[in-house]
């Protein structure tokens, strides 16, 4: 009898056989892994005497690494191994487990905002399975079984885990955007409102192996993110690139250090001084990969003022990329609503 898979049907016969056929632009440019890679460091406890490193860091790249940021080693990887440990549950599980407020997904990362994937959203197959987690909802999840129930157990124990990892979370966005605030001069009782740490969300990642060596997948297609600001953890098998200078750089994992990419959202606030990074994940190693990114947001209806853009709330912003992508294909993002 066959064993049951973990993996979702659309991967399992072709992922060990041949690699999809790798479409996107420039993949033949990617520069090879640095020793280390060139990205920012930013150091958390010296925010405050040298503040300009982390203006820098937005304004020439919209990534950077963040070291002494204070979460313990143990809630990093105790994050990462509750994400593959739900992962590797029956893919039959996991759908009928991971229900709202989770949604469970495959293919695409683009969903709804009820939480399902988006028809047409992405232009091929995106070699990766994710779980969606709004924090705000976390204290639904876990709740009304029985003490013997695994499923049960399984969720309060992903639910404890991501609460305290949300507290931490949060606090860094706060800190971070606090920072950039004060470096971008932004007027504080607008800012007040352009960061809601508690409602943002959680999102587990596996990009399932391609056992050829040299295999060349699309784990997640070029793109920048919709957030202010996303915080990623992962693993030690890399894959995540950036483009810069009409190059993908590749990041290289660093264990204990988190990456901080600007968003649309934040682009927007800084009057296109910071830039929303375009980046995605390729999958070249015979090992499956597993991240965990956090996503925060401006407040619910919080109106973002810029000089470049005309006044929007990320509502606007959300419903304009759901209806690109359904109609185009594709997100067209900022460009939707600058003044020209
Ligand atoms: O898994 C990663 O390294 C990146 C994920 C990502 O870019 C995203 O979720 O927007
Ligand atoms: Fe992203």
């Amino acid at each position: 009898m066959e064993l049951q898979s973990s993996y979702p049907p659309l991967f399992r016969g072709l992922r060990d056989s041949a690699p999809a056929a790798d479409l996107d632009e420039g993949s033949w440019m990617t520069k090879p892994i640095h020793e280390p890679d060139p990205i920012p460091v930013i150091d958390l406890q010296r925010l405050d005497v040298e503040p300009e490193r982390l203006g820098e860091a937005c304004r020439e790249w919209g990534i950077f690494r963040v070291v002494n940021h204070g979460v313990p080693l143990d809630l990093l990887t105790g994050v990462r191994s509750h994400a593959g440990r739900l992962f590797s549950l029956p893919f039959e599980s996991k759908q009928a487990l991971l229900a709202a407020p989770l949604s469970y997904f495959w293919g695409t990362p683009i969903l709804t905002p009820s939480g399902s994937a988006l028809q047409g959203g992405a232009q091929s197959v995106n070699w990766v399975e994710g779980l969606n987690v709004p924090l705000g909802q976390l204290s639904l999840l876990g709740d009304g079984g029985d003490d013997d129930d695994d499923e049960v157990t399984v969720l309060a124990s992903l639910r404890n885990v991501l609460q305290e990892y949300g507290v931490h979370l949060g606090r860094i966005a706060k800190l971070l955007f606090r920072a950039m605030a004060e470096d971008l001069r932004l007027d504080p009782t607008l800012s007040k409102s352009y960061l809601s740490e508690s409602t943002g969300f959680v999102r587990l990642y596996r990009y399932p192996h391609c056992s050829k060596a040299g295999g060349n997948m699309s784990g997640m297609e070029a793109h920048s993110d919709s957030s202010v600001l996303s915080i990623l953890c992962q693993d030690e098998v890399g894959g995540l690139e950036l483009y810069k200078d009409e190059q993908w750089i590749q990041v290289q994992p660093v264990p204990d250090a988190l990456i901080v990419n600007v968003g649309d959202m934040l682009q927007a606030m800084s009057d296109d001084e910071y830039i929303s990074v375009k980046h995605r994940v390729k999958v070249r190693k015979p090992q499956d990969r597993t991240s965990v990114c956090y996503f925060v947001f401006p407040g619910q209806d919080s109106v973002i003022r810029s000089l470049k853009y005309r006044p929007f709330t990320y509502s606007d912003f959300q419903a304009q990329v759901q209806q690109d992508v359904k109609t185009l294909g594709f997100k067209v993002g900022l460009r939707r609503f600058k003044i020209d």
